[in-house]
């Protein structure tokens, strides 16, 4: 009886495994490990650091392989040239976003991050038409603003602490400041203002849904779904949606149609002029909510990655002060001027992406992506995972990916693939890599950061809701 059900089994488990027998034409179903009843191969993947899992299994089964994750069927894309060359070739295929079960919680699917079709294709147009390169630009005055309050604040820490500042807060306050800036024209104070209640509760409240959603079994495990906590995302999501009405109702209050002053103000001119718009008023906060997350986390933490890595390479944080310290400030019309600055960030960006494994796409048909000379065979409605982390990594791509050295960045091209690639890449890489320099102008021409140990900070992180330095402090002293 044992040995029947072994061999039963033992068959369902080769059944499983799609890799042996789905093929299209010559094309082939992605290599990956061993798939198990019920978990799939979830026993690969950390929990903790799922992008270096990514990394390890693309070693053993190459630069796209597949991995089951419980019941979802999902491949994963490791090399820069083939992401850029699957999402970009093909961009209706790979736009739609996947649905984990839990994501509708957070913005009923009516705001950018996960929302999909003609809904989506309407509000990323409208972001990106208001975030064009000019309207970018002439956002310069907002960042130095936001900039030169951070520093003050600096300075007053300086003071106050012997010279240690906890920059990883800083930075986190920096970019709410200007996203909400961005989005409501308004500008929250550092220290005490009546707005600090408000805000630290918002940050609570998404701290506390980027926990939840990471803990969710029954996303991937359909049995463990009784497991699951939506009740207290979408709790938590409420409670945050509350933070902005007063700014909507503001802006709603004191509109300048001639002349918009912020996004939100844009934005209620565009669904007002077009008759057809499937934007209604109930979508706002959760668009709004959606920007402030995908715009400040992420930059943030690519200045909190920055000023780590600069704190270990001393040399490399004085040759770039060497750049930018002249009399003359660099305006972002200068970017060009400033080549080992550029090479900095995007070596930031390269090593430390901040979305590690980006949003998950789906493969909405069946189809082929062939590359060197192999076929790989993707079928309709499988998760798509690009492992920006392990592209950005790829041992064939750089020499000694895994050290931080900005000189491999010659040319202006970014090498890294950060912003994702596509349709669905991130609309804000403009507006970041113009608040990367500008902050980056003025941070390493007035300060120096020192580390406060003598041993080197973890270059690794923690996975939060973007992949972030382990908490540091910095010894800060004002270049006079
Ligand atoms: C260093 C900074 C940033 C990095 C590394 C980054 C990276 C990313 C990545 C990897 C995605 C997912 C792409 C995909 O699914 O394939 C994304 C999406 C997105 N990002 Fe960014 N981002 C940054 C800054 C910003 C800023 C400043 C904004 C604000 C305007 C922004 C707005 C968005 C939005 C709205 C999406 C969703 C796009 C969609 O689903 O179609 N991001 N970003």
């Amino acid at each position: 009886m044992i040995f029947i059900l072994l061999i039963v089994l033992l068959v369902f488990i080769v059944y499983l495994n799609k890799n042996f027998y789905l093929k299209k034409n010559n094309a082939k179903y992605p290599n990956g490990p061993l798939v198990l009843p019920i978990i799939g191969s979830l026993y690969r993947v950390s929990f903790k650091t799922p992008h270096l899992s990514f990394k390890n299994l693309s070693q053993q089964y190459g630069k796209i392989f597949s991995i089951k994750m419980g019941c979802v069927e999902t491949i994963v894309i490791n090399d820069i040239s083939i992401l850029q060359k699957t999402f970009r070739d093909k961009p209706t295929i790979f736009q739609q976003r996947f649905w984990l079960p839990s994501f509708y919680n957070v913005g009923e699917y009516r705001d950018i991050v996960f929302s999909n079709g003609p809904y989506w294709r309407e509000i990323k147009s409208i972001l990106k038409n208001s975030l064009t390169k000019t309207k970018s630009r002439s956002m310069e005055d907002l960042f130095n603003s936001e900039c030169s309050k951070a520093e003050q604040y600096i300075m007053k820490k300086i003071k106050e602490n012997n010279n240690i500042v906890d920059m990883m807060k800083t930075t986190k306050r920096l970019l709410l400041n200007i996203m909400v800036k961005f989005l409501f024209n308004i500008s929250f104070e550092y220290d005490d203002g009546s707005l600090s209640k408000e805000i630290f509760d918002f940050v609570k409240s998404y701290n506390l849904i980027f926990e939840y959603l990471a803990k969710q079994p029954g996303d991937f495990i359909p049995l463990l779904r009784p497991f699951d906590t939506h009740d207290k995302i979408a709790k938590e999501y409420s409670n945050l949606l509350k933070f902005f009405t007063p700014f909507i109702d503001e802006t709603l209050k004191n509109i300048d149609k001639e002349n918009p002053k912020c996004f939100l103000e844009y934005l209620l001119i565009e669904i007002e002029r077009d008759p057809n718009s499937m934007i209604k008023p109930e979508s706002i906060p959760h668009i709004c909510f959606s920007i402030i997350v995908a715009g400040s986390d992420t930059t943030g933490t690519t200045l909190e990655w920055m000023i780590l890595y600069l704190s270990n390479y001393p040399n490399i944080q004085e040759k770039l002060h060497c750049e930018i310290n002249s009399s003359h400030h660099p305006t972002l019309k200068e970017k060009k001027n400033y080549p080992f600055l550029r090479a900095v960030i995007n070596e930031t960006l390269r090593i430390s992406p901040p979305a590690p494994f980006a949003l998950p796409h789906i493969c909405s048909e069946d189809t082929i992506v062939s590359f060197n000379g192999h076929d790989y065979f993707f079928p309709k409605y499988t998760q798509i995972i690009p492992n920006l982390y392990g592209a950005n990594r790829n041992e064939n791509e750089f020499d000694d990916p895994n050290t931080f050295n900005p000189d491999r960045h010659p040319s202006s091209t970014a090498s890294h693939v950060s912003y994702s690639s596509g349709p669905r890449s991130c609309p804000g890489e403009n507006m970041a890599d113009d608040i990367l320099f500008v902050v980056s102008t003025r941070l390493y021409k007035y300060f120096k950061f020192e580390r406060t140990t003598n041993q080197l900070y973890d270059e690794y992180g923690v996975l939060t809701k973007t992949l972030t330095p382990k908490d540091y402090l910095s010894k800060v002293t004002f270049r006079s």
